[in-house]
């Protein structure tokens, strides 16, 4: 990827220290070139041409880089594995062994990958090089960024768009390169034998039950038993159920000790019985959630507002901080760190940065996230634990509910594994979220947020076509029962139509 625009600096200068820095004044400087940093240099350029974009790393993003696509390219190749090992069910038998050439796998994620961070940099390319910094930005003051010893950029506005890293905790590090993080993952040139994943979050699922079903043997710990981003008891403790079922999944597990051993981990923790354990893996996976990219911004030289975790505060709507010419999209904001979040803050807070001061509220969606997993997991709206710190035990809303397990379509492609929650308040039947696991998770969840945004009535969502036989029918289903429980519609029926097989 030797494509990256330089900025061109003299040695000479360098040479000459401090005093020959050079200086630059712009009306915008946006500090990170990943996903964020590209939308809010486009968003702030279509109302300045003195607007500079100062990237540290790599270009490429991480979406495209080490994040959504290598991570889903392991994913492809994995169900295309668990769909030859589901044939039997259906009466097809695969003859002799399915031969996982783990060199192949990875070469074509590689390969795939490479070509989506091709196209990002393509457009980094399509930027003029005087507009592309390379090197780390730090605040001296509120208007003046430090980039490494070359550059001092004063700025009118900033956008603060650094995006988010690994977190684990440090003491780990003492495991050298048997420790990897979903970035390493996607170096390999084969896959391993076995890997423990320590953190079933996201990236912990998705990359843990992928391995797994590549072949690797996956043994998956986590800390209090949290279970991907799930906060429903119900739909948590299904998730938990379901995955236990392909892996060894401890999501409040003990460990006693983790040390390396020549070229394996050896892990001793406390097993589910109580009995003490003693495990050795190739690697450990750490996918313990990731930390906003503001720890090294020299953040105390400014008069920013921090939160509780070190992150600049900044208002929803405009992602304008506290210092009014300071702004901050993707993850760096840690509001919601997901690509299409990134995208919106971007065009947000790059805008309001291009036409300061006169700043504008932006649109922020109905939120939606997807794990994917298999059964996937989807979250819409507000969760089920917004919504009960919101509402209290006022019993102001009620909860929908329709199984996987007996749903027709579902059924019929042996998908049938896991639960749908929809929420909807009293009084009004509006629809308020939802939170699921199931078969085609992410293509229910789009209905739903789109229901959602439009402030749908569940009445109004039942009114809406579903064809058949489809897996939406089970979405049909949790909503009668949604609306029956509201007291808007008559009564569920047992066994009712649309659940089972054969409707
Ligand atoms: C394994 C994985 C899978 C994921 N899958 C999905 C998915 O399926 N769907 C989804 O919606 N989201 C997914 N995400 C999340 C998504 O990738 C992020 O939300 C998104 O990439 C954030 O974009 P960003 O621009 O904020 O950060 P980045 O793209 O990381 O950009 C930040 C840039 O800032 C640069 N930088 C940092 N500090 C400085 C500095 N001081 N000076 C100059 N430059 C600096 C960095 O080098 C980097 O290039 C995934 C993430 C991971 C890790
Ligand atoms: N499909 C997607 O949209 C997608 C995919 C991957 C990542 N992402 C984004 O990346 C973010 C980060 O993902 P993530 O999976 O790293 O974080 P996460 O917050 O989703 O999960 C971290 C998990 O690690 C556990 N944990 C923390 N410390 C631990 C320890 N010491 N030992 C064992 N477990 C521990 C936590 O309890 C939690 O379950 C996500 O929040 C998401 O926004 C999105």
């Amino acid at each position: 990827m030797a494509r990256q625009s330089v900025f061109f600096v003299s040695p000479f200068l360098i040479l000459l220290g401090d005093t020959k820095m050079k200086t630059l004044n712009v009306d915008v400087a946006v500090i990170g070139g990943g996903t964020a940093g590209l939308g809010a240099y486009r968003a702030a350029k279509a109302h300045t041409d003195s607007v500079v974009m100062i990237e540290g790393g790599k270009y490429g993003t991480t979406c495209a880089r080490v994040g959504c696509m290598p991570s889903k390219l392991l994913i492809a190749a994995a169900e295309s594995v668990h769909q030859i090992e589901k044939a039997p069910g259906f009466g097809i038998h695969p003859q002799g062994e399915i031969v996982i050439n783990g060199q192949e796998v990875m070469a074509r994620v590689k390969s795939e990958r490479d070509r989506f961070v091709g196209f990002v940099l393509e457009g980094v390319d399509e930027i003029p090089a005087e507009d592309k910094i390379i090197g780390y930005a730090k605040f001296a003051d509120d208007h003046t960024l430090m980039i490494d010893d070359h550059t001092k950029v004063i700025a009118k506005r900033i956008v603060v768009a650094t995006g988010s890293r690994p977190a684990y905790p440090g003491v780990w590090n003492e495991l050298g390169d048997r420790l990897i993080i979903n970035d390493d993952v996607f170096e390999w040139n084969d896959l391993p034998n076995s890997v423990a994943v320590f953190g079933p979050g996201v990236i912990g699922l998705e990359l843990g039950q992928a391995l797994k079903r590549l072949g690797v043997e996956v043994i998956m710990f986590g800390l209090g038993g949290q279970v991907g981003p799930l906060t429903d008891p119900d739909v948590m403790a299904y998730a938990y159920k379901s995955f236990n079922e392909e892996f060894y999944l401890d999501a409040d597990v003990q460990v006693e000790s983790m040390k390396r051993e020549g070229d394996v981990v050896e892990i001793q923790y406390i097993g589910k019985e109580g009995e003490l354990k003693k495990i050795t893996v190739d690697y450990v996976l750490a996918t313990t959630g990731r930390r906003p990219n503001v720890d090294q911004l020299d953040i105390d030289n400014t008069s920013l507002e921090l939160d509780a975790r070190g992150v600049p505060v900044a208002d929803y709507y405009t992602m304008q901080t506290s210092v009014s010419s300071i702004f901050i999209a993707g993850d760096a904001s840690n509001q919601l760190p997901l690509l299409h979040e990134a995208a919106d803050q971007a065009r947000i807070a790059g805008d309001n940065a291009g036409r300061y001061p006169e700043i504008r509220a932006g649109l922020r969606r109905s939120k939606i996230s997807a794990v994917f997993s298999d059964p996937q997991i989807a979250m819409v709206g507000e969760t089920y634990k917004e919504l009960t710190t919101r509402l209290g035990t006022c019993g102001c809303f009620e909860t929908g509910f329709v199984s996987f397990e007996g749903q027709g379509r579902s059924r019929v492609m042996l998908r049938n594994k896991g639960m749908l929650h929809v929420y909807g308040e009293h009084g009004t039947g509006r629809f308020l979220g939802a939170e699921m696991i199931g078969p085609n998770a992410e293509h229910l969840a789009h209905l739903l947020a789109w229901a959602h945004q439009s402030k749908m009535t569940v009445a109004e969502m039942l009114d809406m076509p579903f064809y058949h036989p489809v897996i939406e029918e089970g979405v049909r289903t949790a909503l009668r029962d949604l609306n029956a429980k509201l007291h808007l519609g008559p009564d569920m029926i047992k066994h009712c139509l649309d659940c089972g097989p054969g409707c």
